[in-house]
């Protein structure tokens, strides 16, 4: 079923029910304190529930006048009623003597209030309907979340796999309802049993036993303490036992256990009557002990924790749902009028946005264009080219506005020859980076009439750089000049900082140089986090991989494109000179503290971050480092740094790989191949990869990789993708 509809119903039943559920929860939080309170008193004689009834009894009867019934609650505390001094008393007892230990809990004033709120909102029946149905709501809201989590995990076999944190609202929402699920199922299912129960849908049938009367024996007459059935019942097996109401025969003994009632002769000790409970009753006790978690620490603990969930879910599940990215799609040509069809694959709506900024560009060069999601793929009689702008999910399938894409491809042929072009968003962070924009790039080029415009672009963790190379790629292509516009809801709202120029190094040869900052306000970054400049009012922005070398010594390194705005501006700063940038947390690549061994791969530039995090290694955890450049004179930028590294102990090993050193072209794939037995190892044992770099490069190592993983390890990457130890920054 589509994931939208599962969504909105999501969505739906908590907006019916939020307000019910919160009060129920919150009050449900504070009822789950009770059980606990109660079962710490120190009631619960160790031992006692071994004893037999005879035993039981004859020290009762002994100690006092008139016993009535004798009751073992939940938290296996004894209660006695009894008549003393002419009067009534019900207390707590000691089986082993029948010392008095103290007298019935008293329900506090507190929990009273909570249990009626949460019973009934004190609005009695209609109040106990509201909560019902709530309940009842928190069913359909728990399978409905089961199915979308299971959905955007790609499959019920990835229900647990690690969840790449986007923000804080998405990523607990997920994280915490997959613990609290139990708990939220079993306590919405017994609410709603008990409630059905209440209103008496669910009938509780009485037992009703028959004795007869007739044939009672009065001999041969036996004390108590002989009857068998008092002999062979332990204490820990009943739930409570009434004494006869006089002493004529025709008065028995009742004895209540957990799935039936016993009558029993008070003279012979013979069985008079004996019924199971019905099905209802003992159902209806189970669902009592599990939504009250009474007699039970650990189980108060968990359907408490449970509870606590529910408001918090409730208002991340809103925020997710408010922040996302509104758009509607404006279109000035008809489906069949429009030349360039654009139509995307997203599941939050950034995507979308993306697609909107190249539509309006489009427009204003009067471009007959059209938009549209992928599901809504169908003949387009003008369409000369075909652009797919495509999100991916799950283990690398469809976002919901494109699952029906790949089979309306088939059913929907195009009458006219057109060309295609697909712009994958994703994220390195995912096992399968944009794989759905390449399986759909893939199926347009197996049609006879269409053909590929370009190769498939990739775009990581939306990215608006990227996504702005390739306009002016496809632009360039197409003849036209197009430069897009950041929308402001898409830039960051994080606060800017202020930064001066240490110094700058420089490698003229290579075009790259190395920038030391130090940050004199704002952000505190860590290394692998990003730097963001804008090298000019209105210009879009540029990223840049963070090292840390110290509190007051940031590096940046950068290569200078010929024609490059950051990269020139940047590098005409002067030591001194101030720069204004903003640091842009990037959680998916710090350094994995509790990594014994770590291997880190870049080439270029790509060793910026890993400086920092060379320099963090004070530890001196096993560190090696890959570098690919091409000359030897490349690492002249750097030599001093690493040298330094190594001596200190905060680097263990060092290779390269020089792609134009010597006739045959080394790169770091080659240095992977060779070493395939140490990347095996770190893998195993639980260290931790990490590459940045070129796209390029990435793609070659993660072939090297996967080609270790299985042969070595039996296992596919993204096995280890998922449980974080290869993390990738990859431009
Ligand atoms: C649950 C989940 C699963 C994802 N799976 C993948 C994946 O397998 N491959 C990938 O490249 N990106 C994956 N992503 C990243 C998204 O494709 C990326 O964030 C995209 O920009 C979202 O676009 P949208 O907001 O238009 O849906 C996933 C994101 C989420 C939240």
């Amino acid at each position: 079923m589509m994931v939208s509809v599962w969504r909105y119903s999501h969505l739906l039943f908590a907006i019916i029910s939020s307000a019910f559920l919160l009060m129920a929860s919150i009050t449900g939080v504070i009822l789950a304190v009770e059980p606990i309170s109660n079962k710490v008193q120190p009631y619960r004689i160790s031992g006692a529930d071994e004893l037999s009834l005879a035993e039981v009894l004859t020290t009762l009867d002994d100690t006092y006048e008139e016993i009535l019934a004798v009751t073992r609650d939940r938290n296996g505390f004894i209660k006695v009623s009894a008549i003393i001094d002419g009067a009534n008393a019900e207390f707590y007892v000691n089986p082993f003597n029948g010392e008095k230990l103290a007298d019935p809990i008293e329900k506090q004033a507190i929990y009273q209030f909570a249990t009626n709120l949460h019973r009934s909102l004190f609005l009695k029946s209609t109040g106990r309907i509201l909560i019902g149905l709530s309940s009842f709501f928190l069913i359909l809201i728990a399978i409905s979340g089961i199915v979308l989590i299971a959905k955007r995990q790609g499959g019920y076999r990835h229900f647990f796999s690690p969840i790449v944190r986007e923000n804080f609202s998405q990523y607990h929402h997920v994280v915490y309802s997959r613990f609290a699920l139990v708990p939220i199922f079993i306590l919405a299912l017994t609410g709603v049993y008990l409630s059905l129960l209440r209103f008496n849908i669910i009938p509780e049938t009485p037992i009703s036993m028959e004795v007869d009367y007739d044939n009672i024996k009065e001999e041969p007459a036996l004390p108590h303490a002989e009857f068998e059935l008092f002999k062979n019942t332990q204490l820990g097996d009943i739930r409570d036992l009434e004494y006869p109401f006089s002493e004529f025969v025709e008065d028995y003994y009742i004895i209540r256990y957990r799935d039936k009632e016993v009558f029993l002769n008070q003279v012979t000790g013979d069985i008079l009557a004996e019924e199971k409970f019905p099905m209802v009753q003992i159902i209806s006790s189970w669902a009592t002990v599990l939504h009250t978690a009474e007699g039970s620490i650990l189980w108060a603990i968990f359907v408490g924790l449970g509870s606590l969930a529910i408001p918090f879910l409730i208002i991340t599940g809103f925020v997710i749902y408010f922040k996302r990215p509104k758009t509607k799609i404006r279109n000035e040509f008809s489906k069949n009028q429009a030349e360039i069809v654009i139509l995307v694959g997203t599941e939050g709506g950034t995507t979308l946005q993306f697609a909107e900024q190249f539509q309006k560009k489009l427009l204003e060069r009067k471009v007959p264009c059209f938009l549209g999601m992928m599901n809504e793929y169908n003949r387009f009689k003008s369409m000369q080219q075909l652009i797919l702008i495509t999100a991916t999910y799950g283990q690398g399938e469809a976002p919901a506005s494109a699952e029906k894409f790949l089979s309306l491809l088939q059913k929907k042929p195009q009458n006219q020859n057109f060309k295609f072009t697909t712009v994958g968003f994703g994220s390195t962070a995912y096992p399968h980076f944009c794989q759905f924009a390449h399986e759909a790039h893939q199926h347009l080029s197996q049609l006879d009439n269409g053909t590929a415009f370009m190769e498939v672009f990739t775009v990581n963790d939306q990215s608006f750089e990227a996504f702005q190379n390739w306009c002016t790629e496809w632009s360039q292509l197409q003849g036209m000049d197009l430069r897009l516009e950041k929308p402001k809801t898409m830039g960051n709202t994080l606060p800017s900082s202020t930064f001066k120029v240490l110094n700058k190094s420089e490698l003229p040869t290579d075009e790259t140089f190395l920038l030391n900052l130090k940050n004199l306000n704002g952000a505190k970054p860590i290394s692998g986090d990003l730097l963001s400049v804008v090298p000019k009012e209105g210009e879009r922005e540029r990223l840049y991989s963070l090292g840390k070398l110290s509190d007051n010594s940031l590096v940046v390194s950068i290569r200078r494109h010929p024609n490059g705005l950051c990269s020139n501006y940047l590098h005409q700063l002067e030591d001194g000179e101030k720069l204004t940038a903003t640091v842009i947390p990037n959680r998916n690549f710090h350094f994995p503290k509790n990594s014994k061994k770590t291997i880190l791969i870049a080439t270029g530039t790509g060793i910026g971050p890993f400086l920092g995090m060379i320099e963090e290694n004070t530890n001196k955890k096993e560190l090696h480092l890959y570098w690919g450049a091409r000359t030897p004179q490349s690492l002249n930028l750097y030599k001093e740094f690493i040298q330094k590294s190594m001596q200190g102990g905060k680097l263990s090993h060092f290779k390269t790989a020089y792609s134009r050193e010597k006739e045959e072209k080394v790169y770091v794939q080659h240095l992977i191949k060779k070493d395939r037995d140490l990347f095996a190892q770190v893998l195993k044992k639980r260290g931790a990869i990490m590459i940045c770099g070129s796209i390029a490069m990435q793609k070659e190592v993660l072939y090297e990789l996967q080609d270790i993983c299985s042969q070595e390890l039996g296992r596919d990457l993204s096995y280890f993708q998922n449980k974080k130890q290869i993390k990738m920054d990859c431009y």
